[in-house]
Formats: structure tokens, C-alpha cells, sequence
């Protein structure tokens, strides 16, 4: 568990800033991810949590107090390097006047005990033949899976995690994101990222920070749907829903799966390796319709109740369509709105234009 209650002024460096507070309880297990608006507050939380920014307050870790009054009205800080925490940013941070072994070679001196070994993860992230390189001739996605296996090599309790692939290629965010949730079955993961396709791939949970404070914790679709959060205005413009693969047509490149028990194609220009994906339908590629749509070219259409609604001020409105457990929301001009009749607790026929997988 980790609990927190801290905060932070950068007043005296910025008349501009606002004082930033944070309240939170979160059990770690896999990934959290945190997630919110540019300039939300995100890595100002995280680099309070792990003392590399100073603030006041609370933080406990597993029982651990890290920040606190320690009963003289005296302020306790653990020391950084005394949390065992394991921190990837955004920008490797390798020795650039060592090779990669030295590099991860000065981690393992660190550690206590690390189930991890340099042999071990340089397969598993495949640089075992970059071992002798100098860092300074590697590619960033090179350095980016150097400086994850170094972070793990100091057998940390927690890894936390800025934006770590945001500067990375496809292959090495395919490589890597699989990797990182097999880890997070070890070591819990503090996780900042602006992708929806991260978040939701990786992600048991999220704290959702917004205007320097956290706004709410949660499982990211429970979230996403609720109405009252910040969140909301990103969200309705597309939701991630999971998809069981039942069968791969290679001549049509089409997947046939099932969505809360009814069938839907997703294109595809390869076979899946999963048995379910994550697929994320925007809004305005939802057509609502109270008969299903004959002869036309949609293949999709998923029976619905429409379970809330909100007006935004293009006189359209937002339509949260629940299929079975899952939601998708549903973009329509108030005149179709009006003319429909659609209230909520209506029936509908949700013909699903276009998706785009994101697993
Ligand atoms: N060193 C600093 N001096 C003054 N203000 C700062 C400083 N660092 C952060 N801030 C302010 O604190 C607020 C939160 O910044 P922070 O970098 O934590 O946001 P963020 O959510 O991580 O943003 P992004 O997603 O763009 O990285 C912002 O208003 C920012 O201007």
C-alpha cells in the first residue's frame, strides 16, 4: 500500500505556479498508471513520492514511512537511495564513460539479493550482444531497454516509471510493454503516460491527477465512463473494449470476435497472437439506429441500451451505450437525438463504422 498525502509550492520559483496537493491511497500490485492533462501535476507527484522533489506531508510504502513527523514534531525523509525504488525516465541516463556491462555491472553491486541477472535480462530484452558497447553508440531504444534492466537489477520494491517509451520506435514499444507487465506480476509499477493504448494494456489501475491534485482511483474503464471526472472530455471521444478472438480470416484480413457475447470484425492485416484484444471505438464512428441497417456496407452492429447522455455545446450530443458489461459512446447531432426520441433506458442499434486495435 501506498499512502501519501503531500504538498508542494513552487511559488517562490514561479509566481505563476499554484500549490499542488496530493491525497491518495493506492494498493500496489501490476501497474498503476497515472495519468492527466500536460502540466496536470504527474511528475511533480511521482518525483515527491520517490524524494528527488521536496515537499511536505505524509508518504507511507508498504508500512515504510518515507515522509512524516516522527513524533517530535521533527520531520523523518528517508533518504532515496534507502526506498529501494527502481526509476526509469523518459531520457535513459546511462554512464556515458562506461560500456553496458559496467553500466548494469555498478546496479547489481547495489542490490540485495536481485532475481534478476545481467545474462537473464540482456536475452530477455535482447541486447546480450551489446554488452561490451560504449553507450554512448546505442540507439535510444537501446539505452531505454539498458536503463529498464538496470533499474531491475537493484531488486527494487517498486519501479517507477515517466513517460519511459514515449520517445521509443514500435518495435521497441512491442518489445518492452509485454516485458514490463510481466514484471509488474513481481514488482509493482508506478507508470506516468500519456497513451490511452499503454494505460489500458498495462494498467489493473490509474490515479487520475488533474489541476495539481488526484482526482480519483480506479480501474481505467470504470473511470473513462464516469461522467463527473475531468477525464470525461478525453474519454468521449473514444473508449478501449476488450474483444475475444474467435477466428482469423487471412483472405479477407478479418478477425471475427465477441464482444460481450456478440460478434464483431475487426480488420486486420495479420492473425492476433493473443486471445483477446483491445480495441478502441471512437464516438463519432458510431452510428445510431433504433432497427439494425440493412444493405449497406457496415458489418458491424451491436444491440445497446443507452445508459446516459450529455449535451456538449456544438448542440451534439454524447451517448454512453452499454452492450453488456462494457460501454462504447456514441457522438450524434441533437436533431438525430430529438428526431430518435432516444432517452436513457432506450434500445439501440450501435453500427460500428471503424476501430482500430490497439494491442
Ligand atoms: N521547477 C518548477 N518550477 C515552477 N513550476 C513548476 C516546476 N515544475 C513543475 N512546475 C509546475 O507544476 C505544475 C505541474 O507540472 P508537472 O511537470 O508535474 O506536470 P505533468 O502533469 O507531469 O505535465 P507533462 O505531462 O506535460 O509532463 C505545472 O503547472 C508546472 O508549471
Amino acid at each position: 500500500m501506498l499512502k501519501f498525502n503531500i504538498q508542494k509550492s513552487f511559488k517562490g520559483q514561479d509566481k505563476h505556479s499554484k500549490d499542488l496537493h496530493f491525497k491518495g491511497e493506492v494498493d500496489l500490485s501490476g501497474v498503476c498508471t497515472i495519468f492527466g492533462d500536460s502540466g496536470a501535476g504527474k511528475t511533480t507527484l511521482l518525483r515527491c513520492l520517490i524524494g528527488l522533489e521536496s515537499c511536505t506531508g505524509n508518504i507511507t510504502f508498504q508500512g515504510q514511512q518515507w515522509l512524516g513527523s516522527n513524533g517530535n514534531n521533527k520531520i523523518h525523509k528517508l533518504a532515496v537511495e534507502d526506498r529501494n525504488i527502481g526509476v526509469v525516465f523518459q531520457e535513459p541516463r546511462l554512464f556515458p564513460h562506461l560500456n553496458v556491462q559496467q553500466n548494469l555491472e555498478l546496479a547489481v553491486r547495489k542490490a540485495k539479493n536481485s532475481t534478476f541477472t545481467i545474462h537473464h535480462l540482456a536475452e530477455k530484452l535482447g541486447f546480450s550482444d551489446l554488452l561490451s558497447h560504449q553507450t554512448t553508440q546505442l540507439s535510444g531504444g537501446q539505452k531505454q531497454r539498458i536503463a529498464i534492466a538496470r533499474a531491475l537489477l537493484t531488486n527494487p520494491a517498486l519501479l517507477v516509471m515517466d513517460e519511459p517509451l514515449s520517445s521509443l520506435d514500435v518495435t521497441s514499444k512491442r518489445l518492452l510493454l509485454p516485458f514490463l507487465k510481466q514484471v509488474s506480476e513481481q514488482i509493482p509499477i508506478l507508470y506516468i503516460t500519456h497513451s490511452e493504448h499503454e494505460l489500458f494494456y498495462l494498467s489493473k489501475q490509474m490515479l487520475l491527477v488533474n489541476d495539481g491534485q488526484v482526482e480519483a482511483i480506479g480501474e481505467p474503464q470504470k473511470l473513462f465512463l464516469d461522467s463527473h471526472l475531468s477525464l470525461i472530455k478525453f474519454a468521449q471521444q473514444g473508449l478501449i473494449l476488450t474483444v475475444l478472438v474467435k477466428e482469423y480470416d487471412q483472405q479477407e484480413a478479418l478477425i471475427k470476435g465477441c464482444l460481450d457475447g456478440q460478434t464483431l470484425y475487426v480488420s486486420a492485416e495479420q492473425a492476433p497472437t493473443t486471445s483477446q484484444i483491445q480495441v478502441k471505438i471512437n464516438s463519432r464512428d458510431v452510428i445510431v439506429a433504433l432497427q439494425p441497417i440493412e444493405g449497406s456496407s457496415l458489418l458491424n452492429c451491436l444491440s445497446a441500451q443507452i445508459v446516459d447522455y450529455s449535451q456538449d455545446n456544438q448542440k451534439a450530443v454524447v451517448l454512453t451505450l452499454k452492450v453488456q458489461s462494457q460501454c462504447i459512446y456514441a457522438y450524434i447531432t441533437l436533431r438525430s437525438f430529438n428526431k430518435l426520441k432516444l432517452s436513457v433506458g432506450s434500445y439501440v442499434y450501435a453500427h460500428v463504422k471503424t476501430m482500430s486495435i490497439i494491442n
